[in-house]
């Protein structure tokens, strides 16, 4: 069962809930989005960096061992692992491409496409060419077309330009998606985040809690693949999501994930220890 998307509720509300599936559970599996979720969202994408705390928070999780750690992001797998260090797993180009157990898979109907995404970022650089500070990261697998730095009045004209490059050179084959000021261009069929967040669950043991936290539009399948038994937590405004939780920024992520290094993990822990027997009470 999925639940409705809503108005998630602020995470201090749900914390009795979220007790009461760690106790319940004998691991926890934290799913971790990067932009705009471990790292604040800035003008240019090369200069993301996670906070100091989740960096701090997110070692910790790495490092104990009732917990497995994964980054699901949209960034190119090699660009996100570069920036974040510890998570035993990382998914890149939203769910594409999943590293874990020493080996990459990468999804084939991405790989078959790669080289119309290629195609269609360099026609892009061209035809973009002289939108001021209108920027596309080739991430071979997607390719984003970023307008944060784009002033507004040449914005509408940009994405209109990107459609119809997309539109022309991408057939059937490609389809593009929205994400916080840019345009994404990936292969047209049904993937995302949630399906990798879903290969990932199946490999913990059943009686585990998972954990997803994000802050956009493709964070939403995610919410979706852990929910209603685990925790999604949408990160930003309170718009409707299928995330139970939300907390307002970065700086929230990183005391919510403190927490979870901490008392978190020891109800997780106790969980595992077998309760006393009326003979071995007495
Ligand atoms: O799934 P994520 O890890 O959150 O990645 C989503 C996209 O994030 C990046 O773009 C976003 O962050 C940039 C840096 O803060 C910002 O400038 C941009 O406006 C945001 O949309 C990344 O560059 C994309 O490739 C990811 O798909």
């Amino acid at each position: 069962m999925t639940r409705a998307e809503s108005s998630p509720r602020p995470i201090d509300e749900q914390l009795p809930r979220i007790r009461e599936t760690l106790e319940g559970a004998d691991r926890v599996l934290v799913c971790l989005d990067f932009d705009g979720t471990l790292a604040p969202i800035v003008e240019d994408p090369d200069a993301a960096v996670p906070t100091e705390q989740n960096r701090n928070a997110v070692a910790t999780l790495a490092n104990t061992p009732s917990v497995t750690t994964a980054v699901v992001s949209g960034r190119a797998l090699t660009d996100v692992r570069e920036r974040i260090d510890g998570p035993s797993i990382y998914a890149g180009n939203h769910g594409l491409e999943l590293a874990r157990t020493g080996t990459i898979a990468i999804h084939p109907v991405a790989r078959k496409r790669a080289a119309r995404v290629d195609r269609i970022c360099s026609v892009l650089e061209t035809a973009l060419r002289h939108i001021p500070n209108c920027r596309i990261e080739n991430k071979r697998l997607t390719g984003t077309v970023h307008f944060r730095s784009v002033p507004p009045a040449a914005e509408p004209i940009a994405r209109r330009i990107t459609r119809g490059v997309v539109d022309r050179f991408g057939g059937d084959a490609l389809e593009l998606s929205a994400g916080k000021r840019i345009l994404e261009i990936g292969p047209d069929f049904p993937w995302g985040k949630g399906n990798a967040v879903e290969l990932i669950a199946a490999d913990e043991p059943p009686a585990t809690a998972a954990i997803y936290i994000g802050d956009d539009v493709t964070d939403e399948s995610a919410f979706r693949a852990v929910e209603p038994d685990g925790i999604g937590i949408r990160v930003g405004n309170d718009a409707p999501s299928s995330a139970s939780c939300r907390v307002e920024s970065p700086a929230e992520v990183a005391s919510f994930l403190s927490w979870l290094g901490s008392t978190g993990a020891e109800l997780v822990a106790r969980s595992d220890v077998p309760t006393a027997t009326p003979i071995e009470a007495q």
